[in-house]
C-alpha cells in the first residue's frame, strides 16, 4: 500500500511539474504591457493582463483536486467512456495552444462534482449548459500544493473501494491548522450542503441561518466569485456590494476575494452606505456611546424590547413614513392656478398632468424640481409668444414666478424626518422621551445608527439612487437588521438578488436586530426567497461545539444545537480566579499558551471594554504585548489580541480565554453574548471565573 501510495504520489507529481511548466511557457509568452493610444490594442491588452492574472493564480497553486469521470453518452444507454480525470483550480487554465483544459476552474459546471459527489455507486451527475451530464466518479482526490511540490495527497474517494462515502480526512486536516489574521479561501473543501448555496440561482434573496462557524460568511463571498463566473457581462463586480458590521470585520475578511481572484466589489457598513448616500448631511452620533449603552450596563428584557431601534426599525414606522410621503406626494401641484400676469393663467390641471403622465416613475422631489423648471419654461414661452418686450412686465412675471414655484414644497431627507418628531407635523404616536432624544440629536446635525435606515429611506424616495442599481448585495450578520433596513436596500435593486446570513442564537444587538427571519422575508413577494440552513460547525473541536450548545440550552425559543464535525480536541475547563489573583490567572493561561507553541492567534475575551482595558493594562505590565480591539478599530492585527465579547462575533481564533464568566458577568440573559464568545475558538477553550461560575453553566462538569 505504501508503494502504490508513493508511486501514485510521483506520478502526480510529474503530472504537475509538467503542468507548471506548461504555465511558466504561456506567462513567458505575454509579452510586455501596450502602453499606446490604439483602443483595440488596449482592449487586447486588458485581456492578456486578466489571462496573465489567472496563470500567476495558477502558477501558485495550480489545483486541489482531481475528479476522475466517466462521461454515460446518450442518457446512459451508450456506451462508457474511459474514465477522463478532471484537475480543479481556482483559475481555469487551457493548455498552451490549444484548447484542452489542463485545469478547470472551480466554478464550472463539470467542477460542482467536486462537490457535490457524497459518494457511493451510483452514477453522479452535474447540469451543464447542454442539459443534464451523468456518469460515474471513479476518484476524488485532494491535494495541497506548495511551492511546486504536493505535499499532501489525500484519496476521498475510490471507486470500489469498501468504505464507499467522500471521506472528511482532508477537510479535518484543514480544520486543524491554525488561523492568522485574516479569513481564507475554503475553494479545495467546501461541503455539498455550502455548495448548494454558492451555486444557488441568482434573483432571489436568500436567506442563511447558519450555526456559529458553519461557513457563512466564507460561503457568501464564494457565492459572489461564483455569481461573476456564471453570469458574466450580465452582473459586475463594481455593481455587487457586501455591508458587514464593521470596519475590522472588513478587514478580515478582505483576503478571499482576492484570493479568489475576484476584485473590485464594494465592502461597507450600513452606517458608512448611508452617510454617503445622504452626503454626509448629517454626522454619526458615536456608536461606542449606543455599545456602551448596551453591554457596559446590565439592561433588562423590557429595555430591549421597547428599545428606539426597534421602534424605529419596525416596518410600522415606515408605513407611517409612507403616509407622510404620500402627502408631500400630494401637495407638490399647487391648486390655485399660476398668474403671473394679466391674461396669463397656467391651470392646477394642465400642472397635474405634465406631473402625474410626463414623469411618471421619477422620485418626489425630482418630479418637484422638473415641474418647478417646466413652469419657468411655460413662462418663458408665454412671454415670447405673447410678445411681452416690457421689461418692468417680464421682471414683475418672474418675481412671481419665484414665489410661486418657492411655495412647492421641498424637503431635505433630513428635514422631513426632523418633522416626524418635532412640533405641530410629528407623529401622534411617538414615544415623548424618543421624540426629544431625536430631535435633539438632529438638532445637532447627529443621527443615531437607528435613524440611518429612515433617513436613507426617505432619501431614496426623494431623490432615488445616484447610482446603478446593485446586481447583488450580500448581508452578513443580517440577525442585527431591522426590517426597516433591509427594505431601504432592498429599494437599491430592480429584482431582487440578495444573500443575507446571519444566525439568530448570535442576535446580541436584539435592541436593533430581528427575533426571526421572517420579519425581513416577509419583505419579499411569495416565490423571490429562499431559504437555506447550515447546522454544521466547521470552526471548532467537538468539545468547544458540545460545551457551546451547553450554553445555548439555556436559550428560550426554537435553538438549535450546532452539529460538530468529528474532530476532537482538548477538552474545555472552567477554573474559578480569586478576585486577589484573577488578572495573574488569566496572564498565566495566557503565558502557558504561548509557551506550548500551539497557537498563532490567541484571545481573551472580556465582558465590558471596561474589563478589556483592564486586562490589556495588566498583560502589558507582565510584558505580554497583545492589542486591544475597540469598537472604532480599523484593522484587525491576530497574535494575541483582548477583545470585548461583543466585538469578537465573526472572527475566530487558535485559543481563546473567556476571561471572566462568572455570574455577575454572564445571567441568563446574557446566553447569546456568552455563545458568541465562546464559539470563537478553533482549538482551545478555557474560561475562568470569579465568584460563582454563570447559571448558564449549570449541570456541566468540568
Ligand atoms: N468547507 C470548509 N472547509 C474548510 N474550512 C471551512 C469550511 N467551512 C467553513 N470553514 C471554516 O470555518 C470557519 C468559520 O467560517 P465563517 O467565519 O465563514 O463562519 P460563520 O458561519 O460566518 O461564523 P460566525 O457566525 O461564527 O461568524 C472559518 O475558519 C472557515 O474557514
Amino acid at each position: 500500500m505504501k508503494m502504490s501510495q508513493k508511486t501514485i504520489q510521483q506520478e502526480e507529481q510529474e503530472r504537475l511539474n509538467a503542468a507548471l511548466q506548461d504555465i511558466e511557457a504561456q506567462l513567458r509568452a505575454i509579452g510586455p504591457r501596450y502602453t499606446g493610444n490604439d483602443f483595440t490594442e488596449q482592449m487586447l491588452d486588458l485581456q492578456r493582463e486578466e489571462r496573465k492574472n489567472r496563470l500567476e493564480v495558477a502558477r501558485r497553486e495550480p489545483y486541489f483536486g482531481r475528479i476522475d469521470f466517466q462521461e454515460l453518452t446518450n442518457d446512459g444507454k451508450g456506451d462508457a467512456g474511459e474514465p477522463k480525470p478532471l484537475y480543479i483550480g481556482k483559475a481555469g487554465v487551457a493548455k498552451n495552444g490549444g484548447n484542452e483544459l489542463l485545469v478547470i476552474d472551480w466554478r464550472a459546471p463539470a467542477a460542482s462534482m467536486f462537490y457535490s459527489f457524497t459518494g457511493g455507486d451510483d452514477p453522479a451527475g452535474y447540469a451543464s449548459p447542454d442539459g443534464e451530464v451523468s456518469g460515474y466518479v471513479h476518484l476524488k482526490r485532494n491535494f495541497m500544493i506548495r511551492n511546486g511540490e504536493i505535499v499532501r495527497l489525500v484519496d476521498s474517494y475510490v471507486r470500489g473501494q469498501e468504505e464507499g462515502a467522500v471521506s472528511d480526512e482532508f477537510l479535518l486536516y484543514r480544520l486543524g491548522e491554525n488561523k492568522d489574521n485574516k479569513l481564507r479561501d475554503i475553494v479545495s473543501t467546501i461541503q455539498g450542503e455550502q455548495d448548494r448555496i454558492i451555486r444557488a440561482e441568482r434573483n432571489k434573496a436568500l436567506f442563511i441561518q447558519g450555526v456559529a462557524g458553519s461557513g457563512k460568511t466564507t460561503v457568501a463571498l464564494h457565492r459572489l466569485a461564483f455569481l461573476l463566473y456564471q453570469y458574466e457581462g450580465r452582473i459586475r463586480a463594481e455593481r455587487m456590494i457586501i455591508f458587514a458590521p464593521n470596519r475590522m470585520f472588513l478587514d478580515y475578511i478582505s483576503g478571499v476575494l482576492p484570493e479568489l481572484g475576484v476584485g473590485d466589489i464594494g465592502q461597507t457598513t450600513f452606517a458608512d452606505w448611508a452617510l454617503e448616500l445622504l452626503e454626509h448631511s448629517v454626522r454619526l452620533s458615536d456608536p461606542s456611546e449606543t455599545m456602551a449603552y448596551w453591554f457596559e450596563e446590565k439592561r433588562t428584557k423590557e429595555e430591549i424590547e421597547q428599545s428606539s431601534g426597534r421602534w424605529k426599525g419596525s416596518l410600522a414606522f415606515k408605513d407611517a413614513i409612507d403616509r407622510r410621503l404620500a402627502e408631500l406626494q400630494g401637495s407638490i401641484v399647487p391648486d390655485t392656478a399660476f398668474v403671473p400676469l394679466d391674461g396669463f393663467t397656467l391651470k392646477p390641471e394642465t400642472m397635474r398632468e405634465w406631473y402625474e403622465t410626463d414623469y411618471g416613475e421619477e422620485t418626489v422631489m425630482v418630479k418637484r424640481d422638473r415641474l418647478a423648471s417646466r413652469i419657468k419654461r411655460w413662462l418663458e414661452s408665454e412671454l415670447k409668444h405673447r410678445g411681452v418686450a416690457d421689461k418692468k412686465k417680464r421682471s414683475a412675471a418672474m418675481a412671481k414666478l419665484n414665489s410661486y414655484v418657492k411655495r412647492i414644497p421641498a424637503f431635505t431627507a433630513l428635514q422631513l424626518y426632523a418633522s416626524l418628531f418635532k412640533g405641530k407635523t410629528a407623529l401622534p404616536d411617538v414615544p415623548k422621551s424618543l421624540a426629544k432624544a431625536t430631535s435633539e440629536r438632529l438638532g445637532s446635525g447627529l443621527a443615531g445608527a437607528e435613524d440611518l435606515a429612515p433617513l436613507a429611506y426617505i432619501q431614496l424616495k426623494l431623490y432615488g439612487l445616484k447610482v446603478p442599481p446593485f446586481d447583488h448585495i450580500v448581508i452578513d450578520e443580517a440577525q442585527d437588521y431591522s426590517p426597516f433596513q433591509l427594505e431601504t436596500l432592498r429599494l437599491c435593486q430592480r429584482t431582487p438578488s440578495m444573500t443575507v446570513l446571519g444566525d439568530l442564537q448570535q442576535g446580541i444587538h436584539a435592541y436593533a436586530g430581528i427575533q426571526s427571519w421572517n420579519e425581513l422575508m416577509d419583505l419579499f413577494p411569495d416565490g423571490d426567497t429562499d431559504f437555506f440552513e447550515l447546522n454544521r460547525s466547521y470552526r471548532s473541536t467537538m468539545e468547544i461545539i458540545d460545551f457551546a450548545n451547553v450554553i445555548l440550552g439555556g436559550m428560550t425559543g426554537g435553538v438549535k444545537p450546532a452539529v460538530p464535525v468529528f474532530r476532537s480536541g482538548d477538552p474545555v475547563r472552567t477554573e474559578p480566579a480569586a478576585e486577589d489573583n484573577w488578572l495573574q490567572s488569566v496572564a498565566s493561561t495566557v503565558t502557558e499558551w504561548q509557551a506550548s507553541g500551539s497557537y498563532d492567534t490567541i484571545s481573551v475575551i472580556g465582558r465590558t471594554a471596561r474589563e478589556c482595558e483592564e486586562i490589556h493594562r495588566y498583560l502589558l505590565s507582565q510584558g505580554l504585548e497583545s492589542s486591544l480591539v475597540q469598537s472604532k478599530q480599523l484593522t484587525y492585527g491576530g497574535g494575541l489580541t483582548v477583545v470585548p465579547v461583543y466585538l469578537s462575533k465573526g472572527l475566530e481564533f487558535d485559543a481563546v480565554l473567556i476571561a471572566d464568566a462568572g455570574s455577575r458577568n454572564y445571567e441568563t440573559i446574557d446566553a447569546k453574548l456568552l455563545y458568541v464568545g465562546c464559539t470563537r475558538a478553533l482549538h482551545k477553550l478555557k474560561l475562568l471565573y470569579r465568584g460563582e461560575r454563570t447559571p448558564l453553566l449549570e449541570g456541566w462538569e468540568g
